[in-house]
């Protein structure tokens, strides 16, 4: 689904994302993990197309898309949730969610969106919100807002950032029942997280990254096994146990 081979992204002197290299395979809950100012959010903005790397490939369903603009990724089927959700606050739930079906596929017609935003409103559990303002939500339900926005661009590759923060720990169960349900509709997620109950929870693979850089891969179990994953991210055994 996607193909990270060597990404790089400098800001003047600070290598924010250095030779950054991973693969995510079909149907796969990829996570990504790290201290804070490790690079995560610098290299979802590259697999985004925020920013172009300063070095490296990226391929999205076996196409390069190193170059190409966020929209034709977003096209090509790439998603993306943010972890701040900004919604249209005057407009409805049902609205927000039409604009993402619109914009989100070439020839996308009204009356086809309205419709798609209703079938994603009742599969995020929004359907009794559809004629709310979307400013009247709880946090919550913003989550599901975001996550309801993002799908209607029809992904094939979902990226979420932190989608969990800010949220109670049954909220947060929620939500990880969403984010399984959308892939058990066949599509791969990448997310961003730092809470750790929730990346053993939802990740089939996870990659940690400190200061720019790829510290390790691999199941929740090998990563958190792994003593430089422990010393540079996870402090003491006995924390990732609290
Ligand atoms: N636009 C920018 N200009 C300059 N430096 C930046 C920019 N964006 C990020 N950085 C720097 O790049 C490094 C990586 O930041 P990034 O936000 O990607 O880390 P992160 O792992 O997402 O952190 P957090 O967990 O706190 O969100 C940090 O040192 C940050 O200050």
């Amino acid at each position: 689904m996607l193909r990270a081979e060597g990404l790089s992204k400098r800001f003047g002197g600070l290598n924010a994302v250095q030779d950054v290299s991973f693969t995510q395979y079909e149907g796969e809950i990829l996570a990504v993990i790290g201290p804070n100012g490790a690079g995560k959010t610098t290299l979802l903005n590259l697999l985004s197309g925020v920013y172009r790397p300063s070095a490296g490939r990226l391929h999205l369903l076996g196409q390069d898309v190193t170059d190409a603009p966020i929209e034709h990724r977003c096209w090509l089927g790439l998603g993306r949730a943010f972890q701040i959700v900004r919604p249209f606050p005057e407009m409805t739930v049902h609205e927000n969610v039409t604009v993402g079906a619109l914009f989100g596929q070439r020839g996308m017609t009204l009356p086809t969106a309205r419709e798609r935003a209703y079938d994603l409103l009742e599969r995020t559990g929004l359907a009794a919100h559809a004629d709310k303002a979307a400013h009247e939500l709880t946090l919550l339900q913003d989550k599901r807002l975001e996550v309801a926005r993002a799908l209607a661009t029809q992904p094939q590759v979902l990226l979420l950032d932190e989608v969990m923060a800010g949220l109670r720990p049954a909220e947060a169960q929620e939500a990880v029942s969403l984010v399984r349900s959308v892939r058990d509709s066949g599509i791969s997620v990448l997310f961003i997280e730092h809470i750790m109950p929730v990346v053993r929870d939802l990740a089939d693979r996870v990659v940690v990254m400190d200061q720019g850089q790829v510290l390790a891969q691999g199941t929740y179990r090998e990563v958190t096994g792994n003593p430089q994953v422990v010393a540079a991210y996870l402090g003491t055994e006995a924390e990732l146990q609290a």
